[in-house]
């Protein structure tokens, strides 16, 4: 097999540190803030997880491409990412299914993305100078027009991406089925969906800056906050209709930027994480029944946890065994609880998929009352 002959690429970090590496995914220049996933599996889904939109991804997992693509291992429609860094490039991908080679899908989709850099280094520097934005690049080999370019990416901090992302209209889906749940989608994955189709939920997804109005009028048993991009703080009008579902005190769920959002509802903040955790390996610990998990995360904000063990209105439920930040939260007195790492996991693994049968308890127990 004759392997593709490679156009140089660069990267350029905000912290000055300049890469030469070789262009894969489609030609051009793309900048964003610079984040690591550890995952060794998944990069598919990962691309398509539109809580990475705006962001430039580094895979530590050395090798990356070599099964191809194929078109049902996404979590949206197309790739969210803005562009993607990683140490070799398999040209040549393996597996009965795989349609298409990880590049020829990029570039269809026309995400920009470099290879052969050394992403050990590139992981070392973020982990030790904290989440910085960066732009690769396959046609501007003038570092001082480079770096001009990266002056325009925009800061994630104070960043709304949620109706970037988010459904243009409402939509159902398995209709009939025994539970009815309104999802704001925020950024919604597809796992999540098939998760709380999978167990008869009805599912009415509704744009991010629906009203409650609009919400409530479907006449919903449980309400669903997705996860999603940008920062949580940014989001004034998803927090003001969580406000408002929660005086409804029907049971409501909410994953990574919807767990964000619910704290932020009752009063409690959100901050920037130093570097986030984006990987498929984080344990978490379940204070209420003392069980660790090992979790899939995607995340670069978090909920304070002074501000929770201190708050009269929400309990902690999950820590993070790494580094003790919040992992899970509950509102007192209510059926309204949220966590910070991926239960649908996807990719990842499946301990903490309870989460969904929990969720469907509590509608169940309010149906019944
Ligand atoms: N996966 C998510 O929902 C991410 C939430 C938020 N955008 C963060 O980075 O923390």
């Amino acid at each position: 097999m004759k392997l593709k002959q490679r156009d140089k690429a660069f990267l350029l970090l905000a912290d000055g540190s300049y890469f030469e590496g070789t262009s894969i995914g489609s030609k051009g220049t793309s900048g964003g803030e610079i984040c690591f996933n550890t995952g060794m599996t998944g990069y598919q889904e990962v691309y398509t997880d539109p809580s990475y939109f705006g962001q430039i991804i580094v895979n530590t997992n050395s090798h990356i491409g070599n099964y191809g693509s194929v078109d049902f291992e996404i979590e949206s429609d197309r790739p969210k990412i803005n562009g993607l860094v990683v140490n070799e490039y398999s040209e040549i991908h393996s597996r009965h299914d795989g349609e298409s080679t990880l590049d020829e899908y990029l570039e269809k989709n026309g995400i920009v993305g470099i290879a052969d850099l050394d992403t050990r280094k590139i992981v070392k520097q973020i982990r030790s100078q904290g989440a910085m934005n960066a732009i690769i690049t396959s046609e501007i080999d003038d570092l001082a027009k480079l770096r001009e370019e990266l002056g325009k990416v925009p800061s994630m901090d104070h960043l709304e991406l949620s109706s970037k992302v988010t459904t243009k209209e409402p939509y159902l889906l398995n209709e009939g089925g025994e539970y009815k749940v309104a999802v704001l989608d925020i950024g919604c994955k597809k796992s999540i969906l098939t998760n709380m189709t999978n167990r008869g939920c009805e599912l009415k997804v509704f744009p991010a800056e629906t009203s409650f109005a609009d919400l409530k009028a479907y006449n919903p048993d449980g309400y669903f906050i997705s996860n999603g991009p940008g920062d949580p703080a940014a989001m004034p009008y998803a927090i003001e209709t969580v406000k408002q579902i929660m005086d409804e005190d029907k049971p409501m769920f909410g994953i990574c930027l919807g767990h964000q959002i619910i704290a932020l509802a009752n009063g409690v903040s959100t901050y920037k994480m130093h570097h986030g955790h984006r990987g498929l390996n984080h344990p978490v610990k379940n204070l209420v029944t003392g069980r660790s998990e090992v979790t899939s995360q995607n995340h670069g904000f978090a909920v304070d946890k002074k501000e929770v063990e201190a708050s009269d209105k929400l309990e902690l439920t999950h820590i993070n065994l790494n580094d003790n930040t919040v992992a899970g939260i509950r509102v007192k007195g209510k059926p309204v609880f949220s966590v910070q790492h991926h239960p649908e996991a996807s990719p990842g693994p499946h301990d903490s998929r309870y989460l969904f049968d929990d969720f469907i308890q509590l509608i169940k127990k309010q149906k019944e009352s």
